[in-house]
């Protein structure tokens, strides 16, 4: 098995019954990187429009300056009304429970007829927090207007929202369709007070287990900013280790960061052919009555045909999607 891992597992290759349920939830939409636009920088998101990259968040939290933040929230309807992203996934982050800024968000963003496909709701640290956020979206919004329930990310960015992580994948509802889970790794770090290394080890329990619930209950698994945003060697190697950890996708902070990550999180070409030609083999051999068998030097069995499968719809919902990288 050639190049970058099996980043693609989650990709809803899975056919156990017992999980089929929350895998048939989530989405085929790649979300390979993601980015942030100040709400309010009509600069940077006239930019965003022109680039090719699965999805924007028009952000009214933390790259918003508090004096700001009214500006933002009224800025991002026009915004949507005006410009044309193509493609792309256009989600709006909203500011966190605790700050009692959210309110007003909705009231603003969501009143529009100009809505986003999609929701970022940070800072969530239990199921209470989206159960409370999504009734007040659909008693404030303009949800209804919709013919299908509203995309939803959570981000998961403190030490109780961890322990948590069980009850908020679980979360269900009509209104809101949750499909990702997101790892702010910056204000984790904040929280339980420690220093970013270089290699990053002080987050890899936190980081596997956002992996383990996302794809428990068939999410999406976004990983962490790369800071640094000049340095495109360091995010390159943290991208394709996130990659092979079983992230499906990276938040990004700069068009420099684009191509990089989504680069990271796309089958190779030596994938694809090694997952096309295995499928092949694999049907051949299944004809045979062989449940296992050598191919490339390697023993092969139905799990391998599910890493293959993984490989190959993934290509297939970006090629559906985009044109893209
Ligand atoms: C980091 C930046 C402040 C750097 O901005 P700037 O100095 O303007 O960068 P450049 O001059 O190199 O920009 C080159 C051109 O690209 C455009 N640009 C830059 N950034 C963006 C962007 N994010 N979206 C769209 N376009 C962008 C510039 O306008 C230039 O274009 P032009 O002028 O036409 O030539 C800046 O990149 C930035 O503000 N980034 C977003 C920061 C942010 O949103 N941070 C919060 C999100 S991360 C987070 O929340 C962490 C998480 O919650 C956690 O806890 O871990
Ligand atoms: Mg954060």
């Amino acid at each position: 098995m050639p190049g970058r891992g099996l980043q693609v597992a989650c990709w809803r290759g899975f056919h156990c019954s017992h999980t089929m349920k929350y895998h048939q939830r989530a989405a085929a939409t790649p979300r390979r990187a993601i980015m942030y636009v100040p709400g309010y920088d009509d600069r940077k998101a006239n930019k965003a429009a022109t680039l090719t990259i699965d999805s924007i968040v028009l952000d009214c939290e933390d790259g918003v300056a508090i004096n700001k933040k009214e500006e933002a929230r009224v800025n991002i309807p026009k915004l949507l009304a005006r410009t044309d992203f193509g493609s792309k996934d256009r989600f709006i982050r909203v500011n966190s429970r605790d700050t009692g800024l959210t309110e007003d968000d909705v009231s603003s963003i969501l009143a529009s007829n100009n809505l986003p496909d999609g929701l970022l709701l940070p800072k969530v640290n239990s199921v209470d927090d989206i159960n409370w956020f999504c009734d007040l979206a659909a008693r404030n919004g303009n949800l209804k207007s919709l013919n299908r329930p509203m995309i939803l990310g959570v981000m998961v960015e403190t030490a109780i929202a961890m322990l948590n992580l069980k009850e908020i994948t679980s979360f269900k509802s009509n209104t809101f369709d949750l499909q990702c889970l997101i790892f702010g790794a910056d204000d984790f770090l904040a929280e339980i007070g420690a220093s970013k290394t270089e290699n990053a080890m002080e987050l890899m329990y936190a980081r596997q287990h956002v992996i383990l619930h996302a794809k428990a209950f068939g999410l999406q698994a976004i990983d962490m900013v790369y800071n640094n945003y000049k340095d495109l060697i360091g995010l390159q190697r943290q991208a394709i280790e996130g990659a092979k950890m079983g992230f499906t996708g990276k938040q990004v902070i700069h068009p420099g960061q684009i191509d990089i990550v989504q680069e990271s999180f796309s089958p190779s070409k030596e994938q694809i052919e090694w997952a096309k030609a295995l499928s092949i083999a694999f049907e051949d051999h299944q004809q045979q009555g062989k449940g296992a068998f050598i191919f490339r030097g390697q023993m092969i069995d139905k799990p391998l045909l599910l890493q293959a499968n993984n490989i190959l719809s993934l290509i297939n919902n970006v090629n559906g999607s985009h044109t893209s990288s």
